[in-house]
């Protein structure tokens, strides 16, 4: 199982809806790599490959199955609640929208929140739940995300589930406790992960400038993949997506896409420039592994 390379724009309260349009102008002008998925699973299952061909061991078919799996980025962008219906109707197919959270259970009397419900009522067929933001200034807790990812999951949303340590629980050596208890949160109420992506987002690197290196980002994916083996399923570590979100730019891009497990990115500031293209096309260094 081949891990899709996944980028995703967090708009965040940003944007007028003229500085929107623009945007989605430049996103939709972008030449960027096109998916191979088909293509790449049509050359994995020849059997005649390795039978007419015996220097052709299985080992280079699975390389070749990799490289032109990763030929594409998944790209998914999520704009204020607002302007969601604007940007699916504008934005060009092969790239999708995400809303920025959604509320935990059916809908109801619960003034000024967007139920999962409506998200899909409108076509909207991503949510992102549990970002620092809303569990730190909107005391969003572990569990109160999990029920959330349970519940837009249940109704056949795919989700970007977000985590992350902060400064103080980082320096105090407790990074991997701090993401393993907000992964089981999740882990508990979801026994399906294939519309699961997650996305390690150390507070102290978000909208600071201050990015993980590649070998930070690297060390938590790869604990995390340990911890999805040992607490949920082989399977399931295997082939969720991980990936890297806090002060992504085009210019650190390639080198935390270099990392095996690293998925990809949730790309906040640098979303809303150009340079979220650079960070599309970074996909392009896992063709090259
Ligand atoms: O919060 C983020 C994405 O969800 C990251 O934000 P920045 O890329 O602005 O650091």
């Amino acid at each position: 199982m081949v891990r899709k390379f996944f980028v995703g724009g967090n708009w965040k309260c940003n944007g007028t809806a003229e500085e929107v349009k623009k945007i989605v102008t430049v996103l939709n002008e972008a030449e960027v790599p096109s998916e191979d998925v088909e293509f790449g699973i049509v050359i994995l299952f020849e059997p005649h490959v390795t039978a007419c061909n015996p220097s052709c061991d299985l080992g280079s078919l699975n390389l070749m199955h990799r490289l032109l799996f990763f030929f594409g980025s998944e790209v998914v962008v999520s704009p204020p609640f607002v302007f969601l219906p604007m940007v699916k109707g504008l934005l060009r197919p092969d790239f999708q929208v995400a809303a920025q959270n959604c509320w935990v259970r059916r809908g109801g009397a619960f003034t000024g929140e967007i139920s999962a419900e409506m998200l899909l009522n409108v076509g909207i067929p991503w949510v992102i739940l549990g970002h620092s933001e809303r569990r730190s200034l909107l005391n969003e807790s572990n569990e109160f995300v999990g029920d959330k990812v349970a519940y837009a999951l249940s109704l056949g949303l795919k989700v970007i589930a977000c985590i992350g340590e902060t400064l103080q629980q980082r320096e105090s050596g407790s990074t991997m406790a701090v993401v393993a208890a907000q992964t089981k949160a999740i882990a508990a109420k979801v026994s399906y992960w294939d519309n699961v992506v997650l996305a390690y987002e150390p507070v102290w690197a978000i909208g600071t400038g201050k990015v993980a290196t590649p070998v930070q980002a690297q060390e938590v994916h790869l604990e995390l993949r340990k911890w999805l083996h040992d607490n949920v399923g082989a399977e399931v570590a295997v082939s969720t997506r991980i990936i890297y979100g806090g002060s992504v730019t085009g210019a650190n891009c390639k080198e935390l896409a270099g990392q095996p497990d690293v998925d990809g990115f949730l790309v906040g500031g640098a979303s809303l420039k150009p340079e979220f293209i650079d960070i599309i096309k970074s996909a392009t260094v896992k063709r090259q592994q």
